[in-house]
C-alpha cells in the first residue's frame, strides 16, 4: 500500500489547517484565523517541519474561499515543492450523483472522500464550522450532497446584528435548557437548534438512503455541539486532511498503474 508524505493545506471560510502527513501518517497539524496572513506563513512553515527530509512531498491544497487561497498558493510555492490544488491537478476521490453544473465546496467532497476511505458504507458527514453542512455518502461511497446551514457562531452573529436589543455572545455550551437570560436563551437555541437540525436531517436521510448511516462530525465546532452525545458515532477533527491524503494517494497508485 502507497503510504503517502504531503504537506495538506484545507483553507476555510475562517480558518486554514495544515496537517504534515509523513508515511500516510498524520504526524503534525495546526489551525489558523485566515486574516492572520503573515503569521499563517510562519506556522505554515513550522507544521511542514516534519518534511524537511522529504523535499519531494508536494503540498496538496483545497479551498472553499478563493480571496486567501489564491494569495496562499503563491506564497506556498516559495516552499520549493510541487504544489497541487484538488479537483485542479488531482480529483477527489469521490463518486458524485448531483445536478450536472453544480459546484459543490472541495471542503464538503473531501470529508466524504476522507470518511468513505476509512468507513466504506453509507454515512453522513456533519461539517460544523463557519457553515454548518450535513451531507451524504452511499453505500458505494456516492457524494448525494445534502443541506447547508448557518454555522453556530454565524447564528448568533446574525441575532446580534439584526436586533436591536440582542448582545454580542461568545459560542459556549447553554448551562440552562430553558434560559432564564437573554445570553442562555441565545445559546439554548442555537446549541439546541443545531442539534435539531442534525436529528432531523440525519433522519430524513437515512429515509432517503432506505439504510441508517454512520453519522460523523467534523469541524471548529463539533466538539462543543456533539460531544458525548449518541446521535454521532465519530467525532474526526482531521477529516479534511484525511480526505487531501487520501487524495494524493489514490492518484499516487493510479499513477503507478498506468506506468
Ligand atoms: N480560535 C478560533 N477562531 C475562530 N473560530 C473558532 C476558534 N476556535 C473555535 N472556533 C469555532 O470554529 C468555528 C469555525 O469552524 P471551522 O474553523 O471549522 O470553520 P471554517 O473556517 O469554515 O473551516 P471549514 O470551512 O474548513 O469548515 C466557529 O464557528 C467558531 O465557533
Ligand atoms: C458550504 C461551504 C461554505 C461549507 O464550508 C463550502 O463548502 C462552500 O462554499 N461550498 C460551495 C457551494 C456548495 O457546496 O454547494
Ligand atoms: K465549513
Amino acid at each position: 500500500m502507497t503510504r503517502a508524505n504531503l504537506l495538506a493545506v484545507s483553507v476555510g471560510n475562517t480558518r486554514t489547517r495544515v496537517g504534515a502527513y509523513v508515511d500516510g501518517k498524520l504526524v503534525e497539524s495546526a489551525t489558523f484565523i485566515n486574516e492572520r496572513h503573515t503569521r499563517v506563513m510562519d506556522s505554515v512553515k513550522d507544521a511542514a517541519r516534519p518534511l524537511r527530509d522529504h523535499a519531494e512531498a508536494p503540498v496538496v491544497m483545497s479551498s472553499v474561499n478563493p480571496a486567501v487561497s489564491s494569495q496562499m498558493e503563491t506564497e506556498l510555492q516559495g516552499l520549493g515543492r510541487p504544489l497541487y490544488r484538488v479537483e485542479r491537478d488531482l480529483p477527489i476521490p469521490i463518486g458524485r450523483q448531483l445536478d450536472p453544473e453544480a459546484l459543490v465546496g472541495e471542503d464538503r467532497l473531501l470529508n466524504a472522500a476522507g470518511a468513505f476511505d476509512v468507513l466504506k458504507q453509507a454515512a453522513v458527514i456533519v461539517d460544523a464550522g463557519t457553515a454548518m453542512t450535513v451531507d451524504l455518502v452511499d453505500g458505494a461511497g456516492t457524494f448525494h450532497g445534502g443541506a447547508i446551514l448557518p454555522g453556530a457562531q454565524l447564528m448568533l452573529d446574525s441575532l446580534t446584528q439584526r436586533t436591536a436589543l440582542l448582545p454580542e455572545v461568545e459560542l459556549s455550551r447553554p448551562t440552562e435548557t430553558v434560559g432564564h437570560s437573554t445570553v442562555e436563551a441565545m445559546l439554548s437555541g442555537v446549541y439546541y437548534g443545531q442539534r435539531g437540525a442534525v436529528r432531523e436531517l440525519v433522519e430524513r436521510f437515512a429515509d432517503a438512503a432506505g439504510q441508517y448511516p454512520l453519522v460523523v462530525a467534523t469541524g471548529g465546532d463539533a466538539d462543543l455541539l456533539f460531544r458525548e452525545w449518541d446521535l454521532v458515532d465519530r467525532i474526526v477533527p482531521d477529516l479534511t486532511l484525511m480526505g487531501l491524503e487520501v487524495t494524493l494517494r489514490v492518484a499516487l497508485e493510479r499513477g503507478r498503474e498506468e506506468s
